[in-house]
């Protein structure tokens, strides 16, 4: 079966004048249809830029490598007018921040009737209802309402379901979801989370979903992908990276996590810092931070290696242990 997406040693560069940086190193996903994929991973790892780039939206100075295929197609060599009716149609992005996704001077309706006209050549009347019906799908009251409202006139709650709204109006066959919830507060965020699982199941949509948050990524995902500095150091099911980690970066961010009867303990309490994105180093990315490196670790970067049938991990303790 071919995949949704299929990204496969994907690196990106980014220059600002003088200075180049690369946030992401190496990185490998695939998300089939019906899939919710985790990509998680602490702050300023690459998850946003893994995810920009999927859309082609990278920033202005960055240069991506490697291969992105969208529903077959490949998006790192596509010119703007193709990536334009790929976002219409086969793929669209839930930002973190909704305020920034919709045009601030425009109705709410406007904009969704300008998006599902273009997906279905439907004017008018037409377009007006199958765009109070989106809204209505996304458990807004008084859809009628909203249609009318200018983006500042809802609440944060609100924004993020009319933008899950435009972003399924094109009905897309792949969603990719930046942190959607992480501005809503925990009752709006959870009933946010629940909505894009109903619709996920609803329509079969595929999810990209990036979070920093490990219960969010079990409490949604049927497989994780977890990022450090920029490479995906682990993947799988969700139950057996998040029950049984092979990475032992896995296993520091789960031991990192808050526990009800326990203070929360901070991933900065590992020894050592993340390498930042400019430095080259020639071995595992995770070795000044790891207590079970050894001495290959320090000059041999991990391939991704198969721990279990669907399970892949970048550490050469895997390799030692055949
Ligand atoms: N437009 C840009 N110009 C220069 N550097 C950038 C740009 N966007 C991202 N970066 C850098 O790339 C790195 C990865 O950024 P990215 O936003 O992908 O991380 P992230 O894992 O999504 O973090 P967060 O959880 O904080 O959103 C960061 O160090 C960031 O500073």
């Amino acid at each position: 079966m071919s995949a949704l997406l299929e990204i496969e040693g994907l690196s990106v560069t980014i220059r600002r004048g003088r200075h180049e940086s690369t946030p992401v190193r190496s990185v490998d996903l695939r998300v089939d249809a019906g899939e919710v994929a985790g990509v998680v991973g602490e702050t300023g790892c690459g998850k946003t830029l893994t995810g920009l780039a999927t859309l082609g939206l990278l920033p202005p100075g960055s240069v991506a490598r490697g291969s992105v295929r969208v529903a077959g197609r490949e998006v790192t060599t596509m010119d703007e007018r193709t990536l334009r009716e790929l976002r219409g149609r086969e793929v669209a992005m839930v930002f973190q921040n909704a305020a920034t996704a919709f045009d601030p001077v425009t109705t709410i309706g406007r904009q969704l009737t300008r998006v599902i006209g273009m997906r279905d050549r439907s004017r008018g009347g037409a377009a007006t209802a199958a765009a109070v019906e989106r809204l209505r799908s996304v458990g807004l009251p008084e859809p009628d309402r909203v249609m009318g409202s200018y983006p500042h006139q809802l609440s944060g709650g609100m924004l993020q379901r009319a933008m899950i709204a435009l972003a399924l109006s094109a009905r897309p066959r792949l969603i990719v979801a930046d942190e959607p919830t992480t501005a809503l507060d925990v009752t709006v965020a959870r009933r946010v989370r629940r909505l894009l699982l109903t619709l996920q199941q609803e329509h079969g949509f595929g999810v990209v979903f990036i979070t920093h948050d490990l219960a969010e990524a079990r409490d949604l995902c049927t497989s994780v992908n977890v990022l450090y500095a920029g490479t995906v150091v682990e993947s799988g099911p969700v139950e057996q990276v998040l029950d049984g980690p092979a990475h032992p970066y896995t296993r520091a961010l789960l031991a990192a996590l808050p526990r009800l009867d326990a203070p929360a303990r901070r991933l900065a309490s590992l020894a050592g810092t993340v390498p930042r994105s400019d430095a080259a180093v020639a071995g595992c990315l995770f070795a000044n931070r790891c207590a079970e490196a050894f001495e290959r670790c320090r000059h041999e970067r991990p391939r991704s290696r198969a721990v279990d049938d669907d399970r892949t991990a970048a550490c050469h303790l895997w390799e030692e242990a055949r």
